[in-house]
């Protein structure tokens, strides 16, 4: 579980996040909306570990982030930044072997392979596994770089090794943690779904799991949890079907939108209504 406190960032003396608190729970996939500049990607990368706040605090697994030794947290968290900057000609089987760097002692050993080969498989790369990663369309590379985030987390670690504290550590509950900054931005349509998919499949099987996504039907598709943000602050927080609703997309967005429902289909999703001249 991740936990942020009464959280604050100051850039040019602004702030851009201003007393946000929340909990992203175990089991779940939590999603982070909110316009351009709303500050998503400020708390994602604050619960990464990037940026530190001016006030509050960040958690994870009971004990404060900044407590934390690089090479536990290493161990249980993983993150896939919106670009990737790697430009050296690596394989991509290569790539995806760097995800296990934290837990390998010398060389890699056959079950790390064999980790970064069925990471390569989820996310279907597996037939470019020698192709040289640059070479990579833009929606290929995020998805060796989710393989790599994947194989990275693929086990848990015990509690009693990562020195857990709190809730975590009491129920000996491993702490597997998955942060994906706009996972589904450069993919197509079959590869959106199976990417948040998989990101629900570990959530499933107890993984912390938190995105940023703009899109809200992909939200409504496969979110448990959202936090929206706008202006720095948080303007709900809590299960999607309380937490989104047209009147909070009209006030955070700035658009209208109804809910519709296929019969059978479970989940809603969002007909956004065409902007009038006034309002556009
Ligand atoms: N280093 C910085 N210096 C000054 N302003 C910054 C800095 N980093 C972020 N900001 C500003 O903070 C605000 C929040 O940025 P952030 O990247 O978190 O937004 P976002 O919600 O992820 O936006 P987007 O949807 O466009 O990716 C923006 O107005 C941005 O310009």
């Amino acid at each position: 579980m991740l936990r942020a406190e009464n959280i604050r960032v100051i850039r040019n003396g602004r702030p851009i996040l201003d007393g946000v608190s929340c909990e992203v729970p175990a089991g779940k996939v939590t999603v982070i909306l909110g316009p351009n500049g709303a500050g998503k990607s400020t708390l994602l990368r604050l619960f990464a570990g990037e940026y530190s706040s001016d006030a509050g605090q960040v958690s994870l697994g009971g004990r404060p982030l900044s407590e934390w030794r690089p090479k536990d947290v290493a161990k249980c968290r993983a993150v896939l930044p919106q670009e990737s900057s790697l430009t050296f000609p690596f394989r991509v089987d290569e790539v995806v072997l760097m995800g296990r760097a934290p837990h390998v002692r010398g060389m890699e050993s056959a079950h790390d392979h064999a980790i970064s080969m069925q990471a390569l498989q989820r996310v279907d790369m597996a037939g470019k596994r020698e192709r040289i990663f640059p070479s990579l369309s833009g929606g290929e590379k995020q998805r060796v770089n989710l393989a790599r985030a994947l194989a990275q987390i693929w086990e848990p670690v015990g509690a009693n090794e990562l020195r857990l504290t709190g809730d975590a550590a009491t129920t000996g509950k491993a702490t597997r943690v998955l942060l994906l900054d706009e996972p589904t931005s450069n993919l197509d349509l079959a590869h959106q779904h199976s990417t948040l998919r998989e990101a629900q499949r570990f959530a499933r099987d107890g993984a912390t799991v938190l995105a940023i996504l703009h899109d809200l039907n992909l939200a409504l598709a496969y979110a448990d949890q959202v936090i929206l943000l706008c202006d720095g602050r948080i303007a709900a927080a809590g299960e999607i079907a309380t937490a989104l609703t047209p009147a909070r997309i009209r006030e955070v967005f700035g658009v209208e939108c109804r809910f519709m429902e296929i019969a059978g289909q479970g989940r809603p999703f969002i007909h956004v209504l065409p902007m009038s001249a006034e309002t556009r």
